[in-house]
């Protein structure tokens, strides 16, 4: 078994085979947001909620990492691509740059990787740059023993719709053609059209969360659909640590990624 694959395993629970993984790494390019003034606090906050792994920037790795590293604490994944989003805060694009190489994340702690493929790119020439820019980071992955997480979305400009069922089935092929070790994206709205999704892509699909959704019941009950149709978990952000009732609802989604619990 390769390095990556023993790797990924390790941001899995053992005995449900799924992962609930938290991404703080949305003030990466939105800055410091209601929830997430204090990083340490909430890193600290996320940990305690049980999160399989967290998902951070390099630079709250190396200022954060010590409050994780302990026995059982969550695996650590790096984000190592920057959304030029015209703001992560105002909405979706397609432009990213790089930030970090596996190597340098790896060194940072990190047990896994995360970076977008945007589907939908107003220009073939970006649309090829970040196709290039994920499969130099696949290489890079497997060489150093890392998994890559690909984020893989239809958020481009000429996407008429980010959970569009063929284009997020396309999107994530994509990724686990260039070399991705899991994906994660949308969940398309139905239990029909995600089961085809998950079919269609042969390494395991986590789903996004977005901004947050208050009706927990329905928050929990959509988590439940995905996983039903296959997917092995969850990298939800907001959803988890921006809002008020946040150590209940990450109980809720953790009883219902690991199993026992239904969406009630
Ligand atoms: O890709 C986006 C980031 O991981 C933020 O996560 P979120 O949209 O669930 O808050």
């Amino acid at each position: 078994m390769s390095g990556s694959s023993l790797r990924l395993r390790r941001l899995f629970d053992a005995t449900s085979h799924r992962s609930f993984m938290v991404a703080f790494d949305r003030t990466l390019a939105g800055g410091p947001e209601p929830y997430a003034v204090d990083s340490a606090a909430t890193v600290t906050a996320i940990a305690a909620a049980g999160a399989d792994a967290i998902l951070l920037s390099p630079g709250l790795i190396k200022q954060h990492g010590h409050l994780l590293a302990y026995r059982g604490g969550p695996a650590i994944v790096c984000r190592v691509d920057f959304p030029f989003i015209a703001g992560f805060a105002r909405g979706r694009g397609e432009e990213f740059r790089v930030i970090a190489r596996a190597e340098e994340a790896v060194a940072l702690g990190a047990d896994a990787l995360v970076m977008f493929l945007i589907l939908g790119h107003e220009e073939q020439r970006t649309w090829g740059t970040n196709v290039e820019a994920v499969a130099r980071t696949a290489e890079a992955a497997r060489r150093v023993g890392v998994p890559l997480i690909v984020e893989a979305v239809p958020w481009g400009s000429q996407a008429p719709d980010p959970r569009d069922p063929q284009l997020v089935a396309t999107a994530v092929r994509i990724a686990a053609e260039l070399g991705a070790d899991a994906v994660k994206t949308e969940y398309v709205g139905d239990l029909a059209s995600m089961r085809d999704v998950v079919a269609g892509c042969p390494v395991p699909v986590l789903v996004l969360g977005g901004p947050t959704v208050d009706d927990v019941g329905a928050l929990v009950g959509f988590t439940a659909d995905a996983l039903a149709a296959g997917a092995r978990g969850v990298i939800y952000g907001r959803n988890v640590w921006q809002r008020t009732d946040s150590a209940l609802v990450s109980a809720r989604l953790r009883a219902v990624v690991h199993g026992g619990a239904d969406a009630t």
